[in-house]
């Protein structure tokens, strides 16, 4: 479209006409204007807001609105998923570290082996179960993997999957259709688990507190009153919950137990299948590039010396991994687009052209366009990491490539403004802490060359269909 119509058109996605702008700087007006409630991109993912409504989920119902409740519920939880990258970082290295041990028994050489795509989902819910309850379930690894792990782990895959497929088939829910009857069962199923695990997680806390408790009493040392107990002194009863995000949301006070228990399913459900679809392009492009691979294991290798990603510090230290991130971002975005809906009409002005986008309007911009302009951007449809290296990023800057390149618009998955994703810290965490793992650990190659091809997909994200199979071979030097 960007190269018939230019940096300006109007297109209509599921049934809405929309604006499409290609310039970031003039995607900027857009954003300064979407006030102190704006509307969240994922407003219009209308199966999950109907499904909140229909299930009567009022803190779901409150992440989908635009008003004061969102606000609310927004701030509940911020803080701690924007902690300190340390906080996390040690249970995801953890969780990284496992899946790597048994990845390359369970992707390759297993007869009953796990596509490599499932395992990432797998990987993405071990590591975010680590996040949430400080351990990972590990089902990842066969021997020990728990069968109602697995079904959450299919059934959120299952429901993602769907609510993509409803977007477009909206007629689907009107006549009861077998896509929008799965979607439910699948949806029924995630929120009960994530409900009944963070039940299960603070109720087994809450008794080892008990039993410590007791156990100071008896040997005299007891001050009660909870004193001590670096967990604070909300006036929650959970105060023994100190490890994990589910933890540091009940011990803050502002949710109660069950509200926490009723975010589950939804944070679970917007942190896994997201990260795996990220990852799962990032892995594609380096299994494409065993040239970039290379220098990706020799940097690794120089840093970490083997070592697991647990510091904010090495993360830093890490340019070439984090240039393979960003520009498999580039060339393979998970979402073409970054969309916005304003409450007020706002004029934008493209080329010396304004246009007036009226209030209510999707408007969007175009990850793509840009992004892959030969005129801006070298070989765009190559992956070249290189360009993403700190000199190469000064040597553009203030020129049209720069822009291209390097506008914050274009920087990540996540959104912009106020809106922006509040798991955006923990998905870099993980995608960083298992790509560095995984890589020092193995050679990522393709099962059959020959057949490995591969179109995006659009559902709720882009995916890569079929995806191909993946062969992990042990490096030797690990
Ligand atoms: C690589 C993985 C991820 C991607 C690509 C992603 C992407 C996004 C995007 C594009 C938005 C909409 C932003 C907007 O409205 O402008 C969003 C919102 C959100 N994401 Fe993520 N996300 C990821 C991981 C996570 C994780 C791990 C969590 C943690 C639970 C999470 C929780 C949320 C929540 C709660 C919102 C709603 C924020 C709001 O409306 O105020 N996401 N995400």
């Amino acid at each position: 479209m960007y190269s018939e119509y230019g940096d300006v058109y109007m297109m209509s996605i599921m049934g809405e006409d929309e604006y499409v702008l290609c310039d970031p700087i003039a995607f900027d007006a857009v954003l300064r204007r979407e006030g102190k409630f704006p509307i969240g991109a994922s407003e219009s993912v209308i199966p999950f807001k109907e499904y909140y409504d229909e299930t009567n989920n009022t803190l779901g119902k409150n992440s989908m609105s635009h008003g004061p409740e969102w606000r609310e519920w927004r701030r509940s939880m911020e803080a701690d998923m924007y902690a300190e990258w340390e906080v996390y970082l040690p249970a995801i290295a953890d969780a990284a570290s496992r899946i790597s041990k048994v990845a390359g028994y369970e992707v390759t050489e297993r007869v009953d082996n796990i596509a490599f795509e499932d395992f990432l989902s797998r990987s993405a819910f071990d590591m975010f179960s680590s996040v949430m309850y400080g351990e990972s379930p590990r089902t990842t690894d066969s021997d020990v993997v728990d069968p109602a792990d697995l079904e959450f782990v299919t059934s959120t895959q299952a429901a993602f999957e769907l609510t993509g497929r409803l977007l477009f088939n909206p007629l689907e829910k009107v006549f009861g259709g077998d896509i929008y009857r799965s979607f439910k069962i699948n949806m029924d199923r995630t929120f009960a688990f994530g409900s009944e695990r963070t039940a299960k997680y603070i109720s087994r806390v809450t008794e080892e507190e008990q039993r410590e408790a007791g156990a100071k009493e008896d040997r005299g040392g007891a001050t009660g009153g909870g004193e001590g107990n670096d967990a604070g002194n909300s006036g929650c009863p959970v105060t023994a919950v100190k490890n994990g995000l589910v933890g540091r949301l009940v011990n803050r006070g502002r949710l109660s137990v069950e509200d926490v228990q009723s975010m589950s399913g939804p944070l679970l459900m917007a942190g896994v299948d997201t990260t795996a679809y990220v990852m799962s392009w990032l892995f594609l492009n380096l299994a494409s590039n065993p040239a970039v691979q290379t220098r990706l294991a020799e940097e690794l290798r120089t840093v970490l010396d083997g070592a697991d990603v647990t510091t904010a510090k090495q993360m830093q230290d890490l340019p070439y991994l984090k240039a393979c991130i960003r520009e498999s971002h580039r060339l393979t975005p998970t979402s073409a687009m970054m969309t916005k809906t304003l409450h007020e009409d706002v004029d934008v002005d493209v080329d010396g052209m304004a246009y007036r986008i009226p209030a209510g309007r999707r408007i969007s911009l175009n990850l793509r366009a840009y992004p892959m302009d030969p005129r801006y951007v070298d070989d765009p449809t190559s992956y070249v990491p290189e360009r993403f290296l700190p000199d190469a990023v000064r040597a553009r800057s203030g020129t049209m490539s720069g822009v291209a390149l390097d506008h914050p618009a274009f920087a990540d998955p996540f959104g912009r403004g106020k809106r922006r994703c509040t798991g955006s810290n923990l998905a870099i965490a993980e995608i960083t802490v298992l790509a560095a793992r995984m890589v020092q650990d193995y050679e990522i190659s393709f099962a059959d060359p020959k057949r490995a091809m591969w179109r995006p997909r659009q559902r709720l994200m882009l995916k890569a269909d079929p995806y191909p199979d993946i062969k992990l071979v042990r490096r030797v030097s690990s």
